[in-house]
């Protein structure tokens, strides 16, 4: 049978994976990754590695919910022992985008910066409003916990994304992450992606479209941390069934 290994075993989502996995009889889990100590109990047969190597070579698919340097030594062990990959971490560079996309060339790789079906959604209906109500002006705001560490969210960042492909732009060519002092008025084509953080928010996105006379906010809240940690889990189970190496998808998982 089938086993799972995770990545960030010991943080918030990672904890919550653990605690499904356990009770899981299709994906047990086989092994985690920790840099440090796992200061709870794993049952008798799963591996704790401080070894991304050794964590590699005692599962069959990875879950990773960690940081961004632990994601880049992932991709690059991955590549030297192909083994499928949901990734869910947020906050890479180019190099480390890069490194994931050259790791889904030689095994099945599962990218969502948000693992929930809300947002999966989300991104289609952000790109229909954006291509249909072509006047109006898109800004977009995201809501997150005090701990988190990377900003805009990885979700602003995809749902903005989105919003500009339904104007056939590149969101980096149109991007405003601030807006301070004598700044001017604001130009047509930029999409504000700005962040607020407090208190336990587990993740909110709100796009909203404003024109003269009327406006349209679409919103996402999660309201529970398993929404991302079901959400992998489900994610993996479909990525070990899929024989092709490739760059996939939570829309492609969820059929939508
Ligand atoms: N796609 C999605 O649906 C979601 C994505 N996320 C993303 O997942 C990531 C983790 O979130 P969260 O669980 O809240 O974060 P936490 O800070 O609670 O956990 C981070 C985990 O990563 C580990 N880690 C950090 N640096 C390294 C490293 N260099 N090598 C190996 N392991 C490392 C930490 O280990 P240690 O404890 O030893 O420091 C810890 O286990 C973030 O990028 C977040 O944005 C979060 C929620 C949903
Ligand atoms: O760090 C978090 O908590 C979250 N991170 C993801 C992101 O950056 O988009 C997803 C979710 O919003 C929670």
């Amino acid at each position: 049978m089938a086993k799972v290994g995770i990545v960030g075993s010991t943080g918030r989502v990672g904890n919550l994976l653990i605690n499904a996995l356990v009770e899981d009889t299709e994906l047990p889990l086989g092994a985690v990754h920790v840099c440090g100590e796992l200061k709870r109990e794993l049952p008798s047969g799963v591996l704790v590695t401080n070894s991304m190597q050794t964590l590699l070579e005692n599962c069959d698919v990875v879950i990773d919910f960690s940081a961004p340097e632990a994601t880049q030594e992932l991709c690059e062990e991955a590549l030297k022992n192909p083994t499928p990959l949901v990734i869910a971490t947020t906050g890479f560079t180019e190099h480390q985008q890069n490194l994931m996309l050259e790791a889904s060339k030689e095994m099945p790789v599962l990218y969502a910066s948000n693992m929930s079906a809300g947002i999966a959604l989300l991104k289609q209906l952000v790109e229909q409003v954006s291509r249909t109500l072509k006047d109006f002006d898109i800004e977009i705001v995201e809501q997150h916990h005090r701990h988190k560490v990377d900003s805009p969210s990885g979700t602003a960042l995809t749902l903005g994304e989105f919003a500009a492909k339904g104007r056939g732009l590149e969101l980096s060519d149109v991007r405003v992450s601030g807006r301070d002092g004598q700044i001017g008025a604001r130009s047509k084509d930029e999409i504000a992606v700005m962040a607020l953080r407090g208190g336990d928010i587990v993740g909110r996105h709100t796009v909203g479209f404003y024109n003269d006379g009327e406006f349209l906010e679409l919103n996402h809240t999660a309201t529970s941390r398993e929404t991302f940690s079901k959400g992998a889990i489900r994610a993996a189970k479909w990525l070990i069934a899929q024989e092709k190496p490739g760059l996939y998808s939570i829309n492609d998982c969820l059929g939508i």
